[in-house]
């Protein structure tokens, strides 16, 4: 770990391991999905069937306002980003100013935000709890989205689909779409995406193409840095970090008992005096946050992980401010 002293910040070396890939916008579309619904409704398990593949889900990570990719959906034609609303899932711990923080601060900036309510089950005050909170985010477009199909008979699922429309009613919500799906069997996943992308605007694709656990783990890995990064300095640097794993793989010729994880990644700030900040006396606040950094991508990934964290500052980095906000930076 050691600190660099470059100032510039050249989008094109940063796009493939972030953000801002592509320029393309050719019908193309990208953007920003968030599943709300109680527990157990099926949010992930659907996130893991539209993204077709297990992604790395950090249930130890603690909860902040910010958004954390759960998966991409890569396609030719778009790239859906499906993003965690933290709080929504538990209702009791979002009253107050704070729940309206949250809903505001992260529904107001995805796309689409999709209420999962499974068919198997009678909509009750938790579900209508959420609605009516996302009926207070006029701007984001709603979905409602029936989940475990192959639990419930085609009459229950006409009569939830029914409630579902009133439910929606009664909070003054005007659903884009009603879709029943079933994640296990695969049942109305494929329409379900199709439904999705349709309601994203035209835009570049916003992540580079391949595998799909991969993006997301070096977005989970930024994700973790960035935390260690702000521990203690929140107030200092509110929204003025911003993380990008330039790149992540396993150390080779290791004895395959012993394995290293490399991760080089550089941790943005937007002047010099956020630089001295984040380094701190003869750089012991950057080894401080290096380590707890390390220790956290460590137990999210069990692999012992070499870190090599450098700061730059980046003073333009607000290039596209629409798709930065909505990443969180
Ligand atoms: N039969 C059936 N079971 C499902 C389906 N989707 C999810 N489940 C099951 O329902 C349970 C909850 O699913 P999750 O995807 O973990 O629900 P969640 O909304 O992410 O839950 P929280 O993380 O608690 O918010 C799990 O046991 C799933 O296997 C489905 O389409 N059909």
């Amino acid at each position: 770990m050691n600190d660099e002293h470059d100032s510039s910040f050249d989008v094109s070396g940063v796009a493939p391991a972030g953000p801002l890939h592509g320029e393309r916008s050719d019908g193309f579309r990208s953007g920003f999905a968030s599943f709300v619904g109680r527990p157990n409704a099926g949010k992930s398990t659907l996130t893991n069937a539209l993204v077709g593949t297990k992604v790395v889900i950090t249930s130890s990570k603690p909860q902040t306002t910010r958004t954390v990719v759960r998966g991409i959906v890569h396609r030719p034609d778009a790239q859906l980003i499906l993003v965690d609303t933290p709080g929504l899932h538990r209702p009791r711990t979002l009253l107050g100013e704070r729940l309206n923080d949250l809903v505001k601060n992260t529904l107001a900036e995805v796309d689409v935000v999709a209420v999962c309510l499974p068919a198997n089950e009678k909509v009750g005050p938790g579900d209508r709890f959420i609605v009516r909170e996302m009926a207070k985010v006029k701007r984001t477009i709603k979905v409602a989205i029936a989940t475990k199909t192959d639990l419930a008979t085609p009459e229950q699922i006409g009569q939830h689909l029914l409630d579902i429309q009133q439910l929606g009613a009664e909070a003054g919500i005007e659903w884009a779409e009603v879709v029943p799906v079933s994640a296990t069997d695969g049942s109305q996943v494929g329409l379900l995406a199709d439904l999705l992308v349709g309601q994203l605007p035209e835009g570049p694709q916003l992540y580079p193409d391949g595998d799909l656990t991969d993006a997301p783990e070096q977005i989970l890995v930024a994700e973790l840095i960035r935390e260690a990064a702000l521990e203690g300095v929140r107030d200092e640097l509110p929204h003025s970090i911003a993380v990008v794993v330039e790149e992540m793989g396993l150390r080779e010729d290791r004895d395959p008992d012993k394995p290293l994880l490399d991760i080089y990644a550089n941790l943005y700030v937007e002047r010099d005096s956020q630089k001295g900040i984040m380094i701190g006396h003869k750089g012991a606040r950057l080894r401080e946050v290096g380590t707890a950094a390390r220790k956290q991508i460590e137990a999210l990934l069990g692999t012992p992980v070499y870190l090599d964290l450098h700061i730059k500052i980046a003073k333009d980095w607000q290039r596209d401010p629409r798709q930065l906000r909505k990443l969180g930076f």
